[in-house]
């Protein structure tokens, strides 16, 4: 179906309700308007989309029919812990890091270091690359790149203790639960730790290797770190997961005053004993592992994204400090202006590891004269964005299927989506004629990042007014942000603003040209990302070609809206109540 053409006036709200790559996969870009759906083994195959979950298995996931993988889990962990008990200190303990690259309040690295320091033996950090993993997830090469400037910060911190980094790159990620037993017996480790990752391959690869290591006399029991609150401790009064933010929200700082104790930071590990360089010189010179092809950015980018973000903890915890410092008591009143810096971007350094959410919400809690939710506003909010991470992952946890291409709702599920190429590259390009759109787009392309303003108004524009599929949204966005963590962006594309906002079923249509005179109103945001603009001045810059400039933007190259907003807005009403109908 051919997109709606544009007509001259738009005057819907800024929010409607209503009740009712760069590096993209060349397959993505091809059109299929009539998708076809088979069902085979709980999974429907799109020929246009890779697999997803039927909603039967999604329905048995919330029924508690289908074990989540977090219970598989927890399942191995029982089952061998007798086992795991009779373990006796070996020659060196392990710790395996993954997305936790830092050593203040890591949760696994300080339980290692104890159990390390009470044997007297050496602790050694082991990090393996995984290019399938890399792959699967769709993962940034700006974060690529991040992760592998952490670990150099990483191995030299740690160097300093005297404990070694050992890192590889290992093909097959299905070989990496026998290769890291395989490591720990080399080095005679009988205690191996690390943190859970959330996302349903690494509960499962971490529950067969927790049943391997105890088969061969090794103990492993992966700790829980990532969150503040741990997935899975907060439930409603009738006992179920919270499927809303604001409850849960009131139920995670009621448990957090109750349970002070999860706030408590852990100490960096203390240094190895004086032989260990002896004891294990060959780890000590260890090269961190080279981007997988595939993965690599240019020698531009690669300057670009160290000047835009320096690596590891020392200068994500000197962010934090200054955020609070200076930005956390405006945050609440600025955090939606687009233009300037008005929020911590501390996303990047959240997503490898390099900062603990937990250290996040101390420090603003500390200047906020000990108070989680209430005194100062900026404080209160900031704490409370945090926790919104904290949420996305329980929700993953509870819910596994929204890693099978899944919206959290499974009637959503019906929405029939558009998949016109020539949209999605106008999207992804920042050409469609939007210029806070273009903008936002434009800003990703060149920073990696985005503001969490902009990122609600371009997903609902690629989701409403193009009615574009939002896992096309959703992979775009992993494949280009540093930021990128499954969770978090799944949260903002399947979860909230792209298929419907919790609690009711109704379909936020952010208006763009409202987003922008609202959250830009001086249009700078707009001019520094958009150079064909920066002639205009006022208020035309929100739309040039309906407020009078049409000639400037057009001498300058700038297209002309690709869509009507609000035929497409009523396009997308009408696609949501038909499919709520289904
Ligand atoms: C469509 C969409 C996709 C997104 N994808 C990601 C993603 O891949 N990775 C990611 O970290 N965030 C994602 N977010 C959430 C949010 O946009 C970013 O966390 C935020 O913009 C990061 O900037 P900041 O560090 O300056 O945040 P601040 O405003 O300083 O907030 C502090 C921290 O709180 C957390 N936070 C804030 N808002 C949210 C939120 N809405 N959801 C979850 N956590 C939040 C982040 O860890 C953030 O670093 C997405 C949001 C949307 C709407």
């Amino acid at each position: 179906m051919a997109p709606p053409k544009r007509k001259t006036s738009d005057t819907d709200n800024d929010v409607e309700n209503s009740h009712a790559s760069k590096r993209g996969r060349p397959d993505l870009r091809q059109p299929h308007p009539n998708a076809r759906q088979t069902e085979e083994f709980g999974i429907v195959q799109r020929d246009f989309y890779p697999p997803e979950m039927s909603n039967e298995r999604c329905q048995a996931y919330t029924d508690g029919t289908l074990e989540r993988p977090i219970e598989t889990l927890e399942k191995a962990c029982r089952d061998t812990a007798q086992q795991r008990r009779s373990v006796t200190a070996g020659r060196a303990v392990v710790h395996w890091f993954k997305r936790d690259l830092r050593l203040h309040d890591n949760r696994a690295l300080h339980a290692a270091s104890q159990v390390a320091r009470d044997n007297q033996i050496p602790l050694i950090g082991l990090y393996i690359l995984s290019p399938e993993d890399l792959t699967a997830h769709s993962t940034s090469p700006a974060q690529v790149d991040l992760t592998l400037r952490t670990l150099r910060r990483l191995q030299r911190d740690l160097a300093e203790l005297d404990i070694p980094l050992y890192m590889e790159t290992r093909e097959k990620r299905k070989e990496i639960p026998n290769r890291v037993l395989e490591l720990c017996q080399k080095w005679e480790a009988r205690h191996l730790f690390g943190n859970i990752e959330y996302e349903v391959d690494e509960l499962r690869r971490d529950a067969k290797l927790v049943r391997l290591c105890a088969g061969q006399d090794v103990d492993f029991e992966p700790t829980h770190d990532t969150c503040v609150v741990t997935p899975g401790a907060l439930s409603s009064q009738q006992g179920r997961q919270y499927a809303v933010y604001t409850p849960w929200f009131r139920s995670w700082l009621a448990f957090l005053k109750e349970n002070p104790d999860y706030l408590e930071l852990s100490e960096e590990p203390g240094p190895n004993p004086g032989n260990a360089r002896q004891q294990l010189s060959d780890l000590f010179d260890c090269k961190v592992p080279s981007p997988p092809a595939n993965k690599t950015l240019d020698q531009e980018e690669l300057k670009r994204f160290e000047e835009l973000f320096p690596a590891g903890e020392h200068e994500a915890l000197q962010r934090l400090d200054k955020f609070v410092e200076e930005k956390g008591r405006k945050y609440e009143e600025m955090r939606s202006m687009v233009a300037g810096q008005h929020t911590s971007v501390l996303s990047p350094y959240f997503a490898v590891g390099a900062l603990s959410a937990r250290m996040a919400v101390v420090t603003a809690k500390r200047a906020n004269k000990n108070h989680l939710d209430r005194y100062e506003a900026g404080y209160i909010t900031w704490i409370s964005e945090v926790a919104w991470r904290d949420f996305y992952k329980h929700v993953l946890v509870h819910w596994p299927f929204v890693c099978m291409n899944k919206c959290f709702k499974p009637e959503h599920t019906n929405i029939e989506w558009e998949y016109d190429a020539d949209l999605f590259q106008a999207w992804c390009d920042g050409k469609t004629g939007f210029p806070i759109v273009d903008a936002a787009m434009r800003q990703l392309r060149h920073s990696a990042w985005m503001h969490n303003r902009t990122r609600m108004v371009v997903s609902s524009f690629l989701t409403k007014d193009l009615m574009l599929d939002w896992r096309r949204g959703e992979r775009y966005f992993m494949e280009n942000l540093i930021d990128g963590d499954f969770a978090s962006n799944h949260g903002g594309w399947g979860f909230g603003s792209s298929t419907g906002v919790d609690p009711q079923p109704y379909f936020r249509v952010f208006n763009p040209l409202r987003q922008s005179e609202r959250f830009d109103p001086d249009g700078e945001y707009i001019r520094h990302w958009v150079p064909e603009l920066r002639d205009i001045p006022g208020k035309a810059v929100h739309d040039p070609y309906d407020r009078g400039a049409g000639k400037t933007a057009e001498k300058h190259g700038y297209p002309k809206p690709i869509v009507d907003h609000a035929a497409s807005r009523n396009r997308a009403l009408e696609r949501f109540k038909s499919a709520l109908k289904k």
